[in-house]
Parts: C-alpha cells; structure tokens; sequence
C-alpha cells in the first residue's frame, strides 16, 4: 500500500500490531489473563514473585523453581557505591520517575551482559533490574529527603523488602498483601504504551536497559502510568466526600479530563479495578479512613451516570498507595518496580521473532520547493 492510500489510525487505535503470548486483554468480558491464568486469581493465590516467573516463563514454578527464582531476586539487590554516590547527587526535587529513569540507565552501563541482545543474557538482565529497582526507587526517594538510604533485606519477600527499603519496616501482613496484589494487577497490559515503546526500542536491536528507560519515560506520562499519582493529587484536592460532586461537575464544565477514568482498550470497566477496590477498601479499615475511598465511591457513581466512563486501574490504585503509607510521587514508580516484568516478557518475546518496527506517516506540509538565497527569506 502507498502512504497516500493508507488509513490514517490515530494513537493506532483498533490496529494489530503483532502477536502477543504474554497476556490477553479482553474488553468485551472485561477480563485480563497472564499467560491464560486470570489475573484477578493470580493476585489473590499467588506472590508477585510466582507472577513474574509465570510472565517470565509462560509456567507457574513449583516450589523449588520458586524458591530458587526468589534466592536469585534477593541476592541482586544490592546497588553499587557508584550508583548510590550517583542517586544522592540527583535534585531533590527531582521527580522520581526521573530519579529511577536515571538510575536504570546507570545499571545499563555498570551491568557485565549490556551489549548481551542474546536471550539467556536479557533473562539474567531482567532479573538483576527486578532486584534492583526497588533499591534504586527507596534510595532516591530516601536522599530527596535528605534520609540514608536503607540496605535490602534479602531474608523479605519482593513486596515486604520495598517496605523496609522506603520506612525501614515492614507493616502487617494485610497492608504487605494489598501491595503484592497491586504489584501483580501492574505487571502487564499488553501492547500499552510503555510496553510498546519498549518493544519498539527492542526491534532496533537495542538492549534490554534502554528498551526499559523508554518503558519508563513513557509510563510517566499523566494519561498512562502516571495517572495513579494524579488520581491522589485530584482526592486531595476534592478533599471532603461532600464536594465530590461539585468537584466533578466543574471538570465537565471545563471539558476537563477526570484522571484515572477511562480506557483504550476497556470501554465497559477495567478487569483489574474490582480486585484493586477490595484492596483499597481494606486498606481503608486497617487505617480507620474511610474518606478516599467514599470519595472514590461517589466520583465513579457520577462519572458512570453523566459519562458513561468507567475507572480503570489507577483510581483505586492511587487512594490504596496512599493509605499504605507512600508518598504520591513514589506511586508512578511503584508502577515501574511491577511493570519491569511485563516489558522484560515483551522484550524477549520481540527480540526472539523480530521485525523493525517503522510505521508510515502522511505527509502534509509544504510542497517542494526551492531552497532560496539567504537575501531572499522573510
Ligand atoms: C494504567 C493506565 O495507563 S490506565 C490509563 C490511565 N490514564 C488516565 O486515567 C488518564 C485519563 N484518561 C484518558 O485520558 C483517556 O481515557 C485515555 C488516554 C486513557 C484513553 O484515551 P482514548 O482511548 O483516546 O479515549 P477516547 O477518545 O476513546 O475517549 C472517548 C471519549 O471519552 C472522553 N474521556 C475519556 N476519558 C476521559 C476522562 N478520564 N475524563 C473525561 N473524559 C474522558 C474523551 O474525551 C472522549 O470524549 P469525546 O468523544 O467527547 O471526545
Ligand atoms: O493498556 C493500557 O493502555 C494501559 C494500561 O492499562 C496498562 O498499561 O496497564
């Protein structure tokens, strides 16, 4: 086909980019599977840990393939003193999706394996930036505060180590739970945007650091991973139940968006949201506060009546953060200490059938032209 007969999709709406066997987004249930294991199932039966070896390997482990992928895990935590030296002379009022941006880019040039493409070296790769961004994500969040950084506990599980990394304890096992939970719904969406510039960046045949610093820059951004912040930053704003409402009717007014509403993908609800509230309403009654999630509760009724639109997976992700514990800019990069798994699965999963990936565009500015003379331009 000529450019000037192609059908223009844009945002690449509707269009099929490649096959996939990691995950299967399915709007018209409503539903998400992770290599055909219902996600909602998994995060209820499984640690985060057995979801990252399942995207990772297309299998649950048995227990020994599981304890031997968490031996691995916690041995990789530890960050250089360089990179540590690096973190602590970052702005502290760096944002810290910058702050983890910077810090993979850094592990891309300390790893053994970087220029490796090969597959057994971008596993290997994978797992040491799954051990090591959490310790990257705490350090630079700690030094913004003018705080130590915390070594890794290689004795806690993945979700129960980020707790000690940020605080420096780890809190009861139902806020520990709701987190893990949190972790699993965030590893993989699919060809999301993020997971798309990775794959993208893959198929030049760059390695898996850069492709994972696209993931990141991309995953920022307030209409994607970054709306989980902005969903909390909205809550405080509302502030009181009592004015959701009127809150809300003002954004309308102003045709504004209403942050974590709506979907690509999902028009009917968002398969990840039902299991995600349940845990932000826990959290709600482990903290006695129920304010955010009544908020939450009037915005989606209102949203649903005027709008037809419904909340997708940051909504109750942005209020069960907060209620954990976390400060909002640490939300964003939570998205990335999950998401590592899904972009890894992607990126090998490119590079083993791999095709470059350059759409066309239409052309539509000036005509060709002449180049003029210096004395002749405007
Ligand atoms: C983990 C994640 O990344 S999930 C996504 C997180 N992002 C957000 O929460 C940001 C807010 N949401 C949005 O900006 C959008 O819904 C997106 C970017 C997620 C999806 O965008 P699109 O697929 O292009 O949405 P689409 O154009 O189909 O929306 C249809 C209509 O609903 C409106 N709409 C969609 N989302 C919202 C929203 N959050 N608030 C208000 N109106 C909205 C659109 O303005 C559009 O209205 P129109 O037909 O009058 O122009
Ligand atoms: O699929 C998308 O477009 C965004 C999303 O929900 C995700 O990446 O988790």
């Amino acid at each position: 086909m000529s450019e000037a007969q192609s059908e223009i999709r844009k945002g690449l709406v509707g269009v099929v980019a490649d096959v996939s066997s990691v995950s299967k987004v399915m709007p018209e249930t409503n539903s998400l599977t992770y290599r055909g294991y219902p996600v909602q199932d998994l995060a209820e039966n499984c640690a985060f840990e057995e979801v990252a070896y399942l995207l990772w390997n297309g299998e649950l482990p048995n227990a020994s393939q599981l304890a031997e992928f968490r031996r691995e895990e916690a041995s990789q935590r530890v960050l250089t003193p360089a990179l540590l030296e690096v973190i602590r002379a970052f702005p502290h009022d760096a944002h810290p999706m910058d702050a983890i941006r910077t810090a993979v880019s850094f592990l891309g040039m300390e790893d053994p394996e970087t220029a490796d493409v090969s597959e057994p070296a971008t596993r290997r790769k994978a797992m040491r930036l799954l051990a090591k961004i959490p310790t990257a994500i705490a350090a630079a969040h700690r030094a913004s505060k003018g705080l130590d950084a915390i070594a890794p506990d290689p004795s806690l599980t993945f979700a129960e180590n980020f707790f000690h990394l940020v605080f420096g304890k780890v809190p009861q096992p139902e806020v520990v739970k709701a987190f893990d939970v949190s972790l699993t719904l965030y590893a993989e969406h699919g060809f999301n945007a993020s997971t798309f510039t990775a794959r993208t960046i893959t198929s030049t045949g760059a390695d898996l650091h850069g492709a994972v610093v696209g993931g990141i820059a991309a995953l920022k951004g307030p209409l994607h991973g970054g709306a989980n912040e902005a969903v909390m930053h909205m809550l405080s704003e509302i502030g009181d139940p009592s004015r959701a409402v009127e809150w809300l009717q003002s954004r309308f007014d102003h045709r504004a968006l209403v942050m974590g509403f709506g979907h690509r993908v999902y028009k009917n609800g968002d398969s990840r949201v039902p299991t995600m509230t349940k845990y932000a309403e826990r959290m709600a009654e482990v903290v006695g506060d129920r304010r955010w999630m009544e908020m939450s509760r009037l915005l989606a009724a209102e949203m649903l009546e005027k709008k037809n639109i419904h909340p997708n997976l940051d909504f109750p992700a942005g209020p069960a953060y907060h209620l954990m514990g976390f400060d909002i800019p640490l939300f964003t990069p939570i998205f990335v200490a999950s998401r590592i798994t899904g972009w890894a699965a992607h990126v090998i999963e490119q590079a083993v059938d791999n095709r470059l990936i350059r759409p066309l565009s239409q052309y539509t500015g000036a005509a060709q032209r002449a180049v003029p003379p210096m004395s002749q331009r405007g």
